[in-house]
């Protein structure tokens, strides 16, 4: 039996894998995945994202959340919930949570703000190329994954700009101990932006994703693969073709649980349904909005699920 299949057979039974390399082969397992469910496991991407580059970068993101806590405050937020967040502080997805710490980048897709993220926590040469790299590498998927998205969907990315979305980068640290098993590390929501690209932990699980009867389905630990999430800038731009997953990170078990999060946001100006996507069969669903307008709605009426999409609803408006 090939690789890819025997290890979908033994650890990841529900959710869908998608071989980066096996396009246009894969076009209507992609579809499938990213209607129905929301998210896949990528295999087959090291062409772009080295293991041993993974490697490095987890090792990289345990020594960064060892640094003292006057540090790591250094990591303030570019826009809220971008920087620094400390076990029970303020925390854009969850209510103050003792379990969940975070450290991020408002735009890794910028060498200035990666830069700056790397001089504020004292990274030393090689630590700061591994971020830089990882960053450059995991950019470039998102251009790979978002074109063959468009591709599978008929609709023309040549004018999207796609290359100069902003994309945040947050890395994750779970504090589970053996009074937190059962708690949530993460409650449930949607991404808030078009596509998100996860290295989760290579041993802990936890992150459950919903599907589309409302059960939620274990994602369990895969290494050296990425699991990729759509988030409610897709299903704006899809008219509602794509779906936003909700998901939530749980505690298992009493380890410390790592990920490494990066989320294509979406355009610099206004996300609107593709209108190769709208039809007398499929009259348009959202009303435009940028990214940032969208945001600061999920974060005011805390509609963190995917509900505040209804709100874009053009009867509403
Ligand atoms: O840590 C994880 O596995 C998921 C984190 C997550 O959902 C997020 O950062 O949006
Ligand atoms: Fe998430």
């Amino acid at each position: 039996m090939p690789e890819v299949e025997k290890m979908q057979n033994d650890a990841q039974c529900k959710i869908p894998v998608i071989e980066l390399l096996d396009f246009p082969n894969q076009s209507s397992k992609l579809m499938a995945a990213s209607e129905e469910l929301g998210c896949f496991r990528l295999v087959n991407f090291h062409d772009v994202l080295p293991a041993t580059l993974m490697s490095d970068m987890k090792a990289v993101v345990r020594y960064l959340f060892d640094l003292p806590a006057e540090i790591k405050r250094r990591n303030v937020d570019v826009i809220t919930g971008s920087g620094y967040v400390t076990p029970s502080g303020k925390n854009p997805l969850s209510e103050k949570n003792p379990l969940y710490e975070a450290l991020g980048v408002y735009d890794m897709a910028s060498c200035r703000d990666v830069d700056k993220f790397c001089t504020q926590l004292d990274a030393s040469p090689p630590q700061r190329e591994t971020i830089m790299k990882y960053a450059e590498a995991v950019h470039e998927l998102f251009i790979r994954i978002g074109k063959k998205l468009a591709k599978s969907l008929g609709v023309k990315m040549e004018n999207t700009g796609l290359e100069n979305w902003p994309c945040q980068f947050r890395i994750n640290k779970y504090h589970f101990t053996p009074n937190s098993v059962g708690s949530l590390g993460v409650q449930i929501h949607t991404d808030s932006g078009f596509l998100t690209i996860l290295q989760d932990d290579d041993e802990v699980g936890g992150l459950e994703v919903m599907d589309s009867s409302g059960e939620f389905i274990h994602v369990d630990p895969w290494p050296d693969t990425l699991l990729v999430n759509l988030g409610d800038m897709a299903t704006i731009w899809s008219n509602g073709r794509l779906c936003n997953v909700k998901h939530r990170v749980q505690c298992k078990e009493a380890k410390i649980r790592f990920s490494i999060a990066s989320f294509l946001l979406g355009p610099r100006e206004a996300v609107e349904p593709q209108p190769e996507l709208v039809d007398d069969d499929h009259p348009q669903l959202y009303v435009p909005t940028t990214y940032e307008d969208y945001r600061k709605m999920r974060m005011s009426t805390k509609l963190q699920a995917g509900e505040a999409l209804a709100l874009l609803h053009p009867l509403k408006i």
